[in-house]
């Protein structure tokens, strides 16, 4: 079958029902809890909840001192309840991303189970942040015991299994011969998914050899013509997604870049530093504008939620600036999946247990295309910012081990292995300083399945920001203001990306308990609740 047959271009999955077997339905009558108070009302179509948000202001008086002033906000929040049709469109779909999480949502949606060395294996959404954690309603009050409750159900989110997937590839391969190139899956699963996968084709893409890895050129075989940016490329990926959306009938549609990494672009002024310069640069052919950003323009242009699963530096501020002024949401950047997840929580548990981290030493070697693509210096040095700032807040947090400008030695070190394929190892040492002269070393071995990792946080990226263009809010002291949306920067997808993107200005979060206490506490909010305490008080004061 021709490669690009209109039919199968972008060929589409999902026929919006989430009837898998391991997973709750996702319509709005499936919600699990009501929240009974007077400032939370239910109607058919929305929630609308009022929230005070308490702060402390901290200032200093005359004398240097610290004045801590208790501060609150009262905003008023409505969340549309009606879960939408939404599509996925995965830029680098034919990758071993690309591949493994269309591959694991059919497996969800059908709910296969498949033989292994290990015995039968069932399909599952582990990993995921939303599909396979819970998080603590509240307690109740004759057991004392806590109630938690799955994530997914916080919020009327759309669930994965709903999911319409398509997206574009410089590689023709069809979705079911890139699943074996990825060599990530079972085989007794592939064979299950197949046929299915076989049907799926991805779009033509924009090529501009410069940002990628010379040496992924033999599989650029599915291009748009034109190797820089153009209004013309820009214009053909929003034709793309609107085609998408009327061919499967959909409500929305979320963008993802999953392709790969590319090089750093140079930040110029009068091209890319704002948004009519980097419009202005795209229509010139600007070799500089990359196409990732171009990507992200096309989508902020189409209102289409962008977000960069990579780490190169695709919003650059004239990006940012687009859409801010679209009112478009965009979020990145680099999924956070194994060995810099790890980091994050460890070095956050080290340094707030007064432990004087010294030096972190980062190595790791992997075996797949990524790998390949990351082998050129150019490509890894995006790589290597993205892994290395994951500490900075918490060292800079803590003025009594570190002094200002103080921080561990890190080093970030990245091998092409080709044997071990997807299977990456990661090695990591933590050195520190402890009690009266002593040190502690602790050494870490972890083989991180980079693709099974990486593809549960595609989907917690889409099911969030999907549901982040339902919710909007006002000041309550502005009852005659309109709603609005949350900022065009999706900071609250810092949880699942190594370099959260913030909006201009804002402080960068990369400790994993608080980027997840920031997502659980925003969407509590949003139904009325108070943020997750474990002050327990109740089984203190008594
Ligand atoms: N654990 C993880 O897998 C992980 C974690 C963090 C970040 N990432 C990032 O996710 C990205 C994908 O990882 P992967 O393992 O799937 O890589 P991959 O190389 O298997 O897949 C990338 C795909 O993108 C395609 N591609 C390249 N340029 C393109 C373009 N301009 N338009 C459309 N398609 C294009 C390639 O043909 C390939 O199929 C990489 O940038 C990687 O660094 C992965
Ligand atoms: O998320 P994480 O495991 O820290 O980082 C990973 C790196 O260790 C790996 O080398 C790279 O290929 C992956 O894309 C991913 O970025």
């Amino acid at each position: 079958m021709a490669p690009h047959a209109e039919a199968d271009a972008g060929a589409a999955y999902g026929n919006g029902n989430s009837n898998g077997t391991n997973n709750s339905a996702s319509s709005p009558s499936s919600e699990l809890f009501t929240v009974s108070s007077p400032n939370v009302t239910y109607t058919d179509n929305e929630i609308l909840s009022k929230y005070t948000y308490r702060t402390t202001s901290v200032t200093k008086d005359a004398a240097g001192k610290y004045v801590a002033t208790p501060k609150e906000t009262v905003y008023d929040f409505k969340v549309d309840r009606k879960v939408p049709k939404v599509g996925m469109m995965l830029v680098g779909w034919g990758g071993n991303n690309g591949t493994t999480v269309t591959a694991g949502i059919i497996a969800n949606r059908r709910g296969l189970v498949w033989e292994t060395r290990e015995g039968p294996r069932a399909a599952n959404y582990y990993g995921s942040v939303i599909m396979g954690s819970t998080m603590k309603l509240g307690t109740d009050p004759v057991t004392k015991q806590e109630v938690n409750i799955p994530f997914h159900d916080v919020l009327p989110m759309v669930h994965p299994n709903d999911l319409v997937i398509g997206g574009w590839d410089i590689s023709s391969m069809n979705l079911a011969e890139a699943m074996d190139r990825a060599a990530v899956l079972e085989p007794t699963l592939k064979a299950q998914v197949k046929k299915e996968l076989a049907q799926m084709v991805p779009l033509p893409s924009i090529y501009y050899p410069d940002f990628i890895a010379a040496n992924q050129e033999d599989r650029a075989d599915n291009l748009i013509p034109g190797n820089k940016a153009s209004m013309a490329h820009v214009e053909k990926i929003r034709q793309d997604i609107r085609d998408f959306k009327q061919q499967n009938g959909l409500d929305k549609v979320i963008v993802q870049w999953t392709a790969n990494t590319e090089r750093y672009a140079d930040i110029i002024p009068g091209v890319n530093d704002t948004a009519d310069n980097l419009l202005k640069a795209i229509e010139q052919g600007h070799e500089e504008v990359s196409p990732s950003t171009v990507f992200a323009v096309a989508c902020i242009l189409e209102n289409t939620p962008f977000i960069n699963g990579s780490p190169q530096n695709t919003f650059v501020p004239g990006a940012i600036d687009l859409a801010s002024r679209h009112g478009a949401f965009i979020g990145g950047d680099d999924f956070k999946s194994g060995q810099t997840k790890m980091k994050s929580a460890l070095v956050d548990f080290l340094i707030n247990a007064g432990i004087k981290l010294t030096s972190i030493a980062s190595y790791n070697h992997l075996g797949n295309n990524d790998g390949k693509n990351l082998s050129s210096q150019r490509q890894f040095r995006s790589k290597e910012i993205s892994k290395s700032n994951v500490v900075d807040d918490m060292v800079e947090a803590n003025s009594v081990l570190y002094k200002k400008g103080e921080h561990p030695d890190h080093t970030v070190v990245i091998k092409y292995m080709p044997a071990v394929g997807d299977n990456k190892r990661a090695l990591d040492e933590y050195y520190a300083e402890i009690f009266l002269g002593g040190h502690q070393t602790i050494s870490i071995f972890n083989v991180c399945e980079d693709s099974l990792l990486a593809s549960p946080l595609i989907i917690d990226l889409v099911v969030v920001a999907e549901m982040m263009t339902r919710i909007s809010w006002k000041l309550s002291a502005q009852p005659d203001s309109e709603y609005k949306g949350f900022h065009s920067v999706l900071s609250i997808l810092s949880y699942m990306l190594k370099a959260p993107l913030t909006p201009p200005g804002t402080p960068v979060v990369n400790a994993l308990a608080k980027q997840r206490g920031a997502l659980t506490n925003i969407f509590r909010a949003c139904v009325g609740l108070e943020p997750e305490s474990d002050m327990t008080l109740e089984h203190k004061l008594f």
